[in-house]
């Protein structure tokens, strides 16, 4: 029943779309959904590559039945088992119970603690190959790209690239598998926020990772989430090793939290300064309103970082301080840091964000703005010469 694209010759898409879930992982939304992409090539020897989401299993084997037409399933190659792409290993194997797994020492570790599993696996080490007809399959460790197990799969007769979550962004497949026939213009931003969500942390092993695959020639990189990277393949890369360099574009996003508006003030005006010398990309962030998934997305790709806060019991606003964690916790390096706050009786904000710029390693630029109650005239002026030192430090980076 199911025309199922073709990847390459026999090599067949067999992912799931998601539309229901309002959070990925509880918690980073899903404005486009999302996809769970699986891979099914028939050969001598017929091999899945990874599995989708438990929700999406029911028509995840219809597809596999389609496209094995009578055939059985001989391997499942277990790239990475989160549970988005690993769900679906108990009902596959119950169905083809002679399906051998194919993974590494850690992979088994974790399908015994999800799924019960111990028995038909076929264990890979590092450069590690298999025959299964026209196809040679390798298998390339990657650790920590963004589990300890995770491991690439590449097919060196079509030059496919099986990269697990890596290069995969958020976004349905609406249609269109692979990224030449589709527009693909939305996937960019929203590659940078599942980077920034979901990699962040992990820009060595992600640096160290693309090192290794740059010895591969790679025409199509086939990922875990979002389009089949073909003409986009270089594009994608790029981006990811930008972004686990910790690179920023020129531009600042200027974070901030604010209750009654005298923070947010502060904020307008470094952003005038900002915008009046010269700077064109610039984003205001209101913690409160903003998820932090957009947020980080922004610390990610821009050099600038500016963060304000009202003083809070003596602390910072708790919404600043929730993002601040989220930053601290991607040890997102080499940003340009400028920051402010306000207070009424006894300022605290302002401390609290020197630590978190000195702990971060962030170089600090200008002088940051501390503002008693309401914002006056030296106020506003002390804040338009941090727009102005952060406008004219990225022109020098640049
Ligand atoms: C719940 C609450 C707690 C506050 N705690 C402090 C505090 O510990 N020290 C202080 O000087 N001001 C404190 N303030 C006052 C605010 O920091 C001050 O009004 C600030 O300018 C508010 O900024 P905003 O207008 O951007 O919300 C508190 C205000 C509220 C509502």
């Amino acid at each position: 029943m199911y025309k199922l694209k073709e990847i390459a010759d026999k090599v067949y898409y067999v992912g799931v779309n998601d539309r229901q879930k309002a959070l990925f992982e509880n918690m980073w939304p899903l404005p486009y959904g999302v996809s769970y992409n699986s891979y099914l090539i028939v050969d001598e020897k017929t091999v899945l590559i990874d599995t989708v989401d438990v929700c999406y299993s029911d028509i995840f084997l219809k597809k596999i039945a389609d496209a094995l037409d009578g055939r059985t399933l001989d391997y499942l190659v277990v790239n990475h088992m989160e549970p988005d792409h690993a769900g679906s290993i108990r009902l596959l194997r119950q169905q083809y119970p002679d399906v051998q797994i194919i993974g590494n020492k850690q992979t088994f570790g974790m399908l015994d603690g999800y799924h019960n599993i111990t028995t038909g696996l076929y264990e890979v080490k590092e450069g590690d190959t298999l025959n299964i007809g026209r196809h040679q399959l390798s298998f390339y460790m990657a650790p920590m790209v963004h589990w300890p197990e995770v491991m690439v799969t590449y097919d060196s007769t079509d030059k496919l690239l099986f990269s697990a979550d890596a290069f995969g962004t958020y976004g349905t497949l609406d249609g269109g598998v692979i990224d030449e026939e589709m527009n693909v213009d939305h996937f960019w931003e929203e590659m940078i926020r599942y980077y920034s969500n979901i990699v962040g942390k992990y820009g060595n092993p992600v640096q160290r990772a693309l090192q290794k695959l740059s010895a591969l020639e790679i025409n199509t990189i086939c990922s875990t989430h979002g389009p089949v990277w073909r003409k986009y393949a270089h594009k994608a890369i790029e981006i990811y090793d930008r972004l686990s360099r910790y690179e920023g574009e020129d531009g600042v996003v200027v974070i901030y939290g604010s209750m009654y508006g005298n923070t947010e003030q502060m904020a307008e005006a470094i952003a005038s300064s900002l915008s009046a010398n010269g700077v064109k990309n610039i984003v205001l962030h209101n913690v409160s309103k903003t998820p932090s998934s957009y947020v980080l997305k922004d610390v990610f790709k821009y050099k600038g970082v500016i963060i304000g806060s009202p003083t809070y019991s003596n602390s910072l606003f708790p919404e600043v301080e929730a993002i601040l964690s989220k930053i601290e916790m991607r040890e997102v390096k080499n940003r340009l840091y400028g920051y402010f706050g306000s207070f009424t009786w006894a300022g605290a904000a302002v401390k609290r964000l020197t630590a978190f710029g000195e702990k971060m390693k962030w170089e600090t630029v200008g002088t940051p703005v501390e503002q008693k109650q309401g914002l006056k005239a030296d106020k506003y002026e002390e804040c338009w010469a941090l727009g102005e030192a952060m406008a004219n430090k990225l022109k020098i980076e640049n």
